[in-house]
């Protein structure tokens, strides 16, 4: 089982039996290659990220603040590009992981799709210039201004989730003159080893048209018959987080079979099959993360393999990674603002952020890589958890670490990993405006999304 793997239900400090902490780091300093960003390096013992040392982004934007390593995203997704056009795959990068105009930007110079799930993330594609027949639309539920803005703009697939969703557009693309390339997302009955509240492709969810009940194969007759949707082909994604294969290749089989019933019982060949994202990075020293060409070879050989095996035409195959691009170039850096000793127990390290700028500790029991970012010291380990501003004792950024038995308040924390699923899935709780998001390369940084002021939260209080 992967470290992310968590018994079921989200993790709270309060209920949870006290787990064995783990054992100190030899090095308490060390940045490990698998966790870190590429550029982290340690100058004079402080910390620095694409040249830019972590005092000076303290100094100019501020804490807590997301650091995102420009190069490191982008050859995150050459990575991916290359590994996959072999077969010359579709790779859309996953949006939902972060998504600004600069993102945007840079996955479309480095010649991936991109992959946007709801109407904002869509406006921000298009406000970025993000072509759209380059982008691929999901969401279980789509409005009908959603789908209208979608269907507008020429986004280039439209992955259908609902039987709703599909007379919801027959009807708007009948109303504007339009045939959209159309996908059904199918759920293949896969239990993807990760935690359960972000895997799909078991049959109890709200995501897709199940292979087991029919669903499926009812969809795909009912797109068929629809007069203004046009079948380019399936869509299965299992889950989030993933280390091993066998989920992808058991899902990549069983929609490989299901393409080749669709073909004899309905005489269709698609010629698309899109295998979504999923795959697992490291957040701690340990975690393995597969290779972009090991699950590029494995899933293209499934694929290939099956269609033989049935004589059909071996699909356009696409996927859509999100936190294997985003989520290693990603840092958050906080400012230590209290130290409190719990005698006997822990020590309780307070920065200025938590959970709304990072819920994914307490939301799925993540674990988290943190070091003392401004400077080194030789202090011994003190066995430490990492603890937000909000009012709420499950505020856990990381929950248990290792950290200099000097640490003082003003002191400068970085927690690595943090690139995907934090700066999206932020939030305003207790009121705390937003952190910025900046770039660094070439040791310089820039803004690409500015704090948020407590001016910014009254201007939406109109009552
Ligand atoms: C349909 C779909 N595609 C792609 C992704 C991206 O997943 P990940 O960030 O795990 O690669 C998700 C999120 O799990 C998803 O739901
Ligand atoms: N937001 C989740 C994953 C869900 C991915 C979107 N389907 C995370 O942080 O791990």
């Amino acid at each position: 089982m992967s470290r992310y793997a968590h018994p079921a239900g989200p993790r709270h400090a309060d209920v949870l039996p006290e787990d064995n902490p783990p054992s100190p780091p030899q090095d308490l300093a060390e940045l490990d290659p698998r966790v870190w960003p590429a550029t982290a390096t340690r100058v004079g013992g402080e910390l620095a990220i694409g040249g830019v040392p972590v005092s000076r982004l303290a100094a100019d934007h501020g804490t807590a603040l997301y650091v995102l390593d420009e190069d490191d995203f982008r050859s995150r997704a050459r990575d991916y590009r290359a590994a996959f056009s072999e077969a010359e795959a579709d790779v859309y990068y996953a949006g939902k992981a972060l998504l600004t105009k600069a993102v945007a930007r840079w996955v479309l110079e480095e010649g991936l799709k991109l992959d946007v799930c709801t109407g904002g993330e869509l406006a921000v594609a298009l406000a970025a210039g993000f072509p759209a027949d380059r982008i691929g639309m999901h969401g279980n539920n789509k409005s009908e201004a959603e789908l209208a803005r979608a269907v507008d703009a020429g986004v280039g697939r439209l992955i259908v989730d609902s039987f709703d969703e599909i007379d919801r557009l027959e009807r708007l693309s009948a109303e504007r003159g339009r045939v959209p390339d159309v996908l059904v997302r199918v759920t293949t009955g896969v239990e993807a080893h990760t935690h359960e509240f972000v895997a799909t492709a078991h049959d109890d969810q709200k995501f897709g048209f199940a292979l087991s009940t029919g669903a499926a194969e009812e969809a795909v007759r009912r797109v068929l018959a629809a007069g203004h949707l046009s079948l380019v082909g399936l869509h299965s994604h299992i889950g989030s987080q993933i280390f091993d294969t066998a989920g992808f290749e058991v899902a990549a089989r069983r929609v490989a079979a299901f393409l080749t019933r669709v073909h004899s019982e309905m005489g269709v060949s698609l010629p698309e099959l899109d295998l979504g994202g999923g795959l697992g990075i490291a957040y701690v020293p340990g975690d393995a993360p597969l290779a972009p060409d090991t699950i590029a070879k494995s899933l293209l050989d499934i694929v290939r393999r099956e269609c033989e095996t049935h004589g059909l035409p071996v699909p356009r195959i696409a996927v859509e990674p999100g936190r294997a691009v985003a989520g290693p170039a990603g840092i958050t850096l906080y400012r230590v603002g209290t130290v409190k000793d719990v005698e006997g127990i822990r020590t309780y390290v307070s920065v200025d952020g938590g959970m709304s700028d990072n819920i994914r500790t307490a939301l799925y029991g993540s674990e988290y890589t943190c070091v003392l970012a401004s400077r080194e010291s030789d202090a011994p380990p003190m066995l430490s958890r990492l603890v937000g501003k909000h009012c709420e004792s499950g505020d856990i950024i990381v929950h248990d670490l290792y950290l200099p038995a000097d640490l003082r308040p003003g002191d400068l924390v970085a927690v690595a990993a943090t690139g995907a699923y934090c700066h999206s899935m932020a939030s305003n709780y207790n009121h705390v405006p937003r952190p910025a998001l900046v770039a660094v390369r070439d040791g310089r940084s820039r803004t690409l999304v500015r704090r948020e002021t407590e001016e910014d939260l009254l201007r939406l209080d109109v009552g």
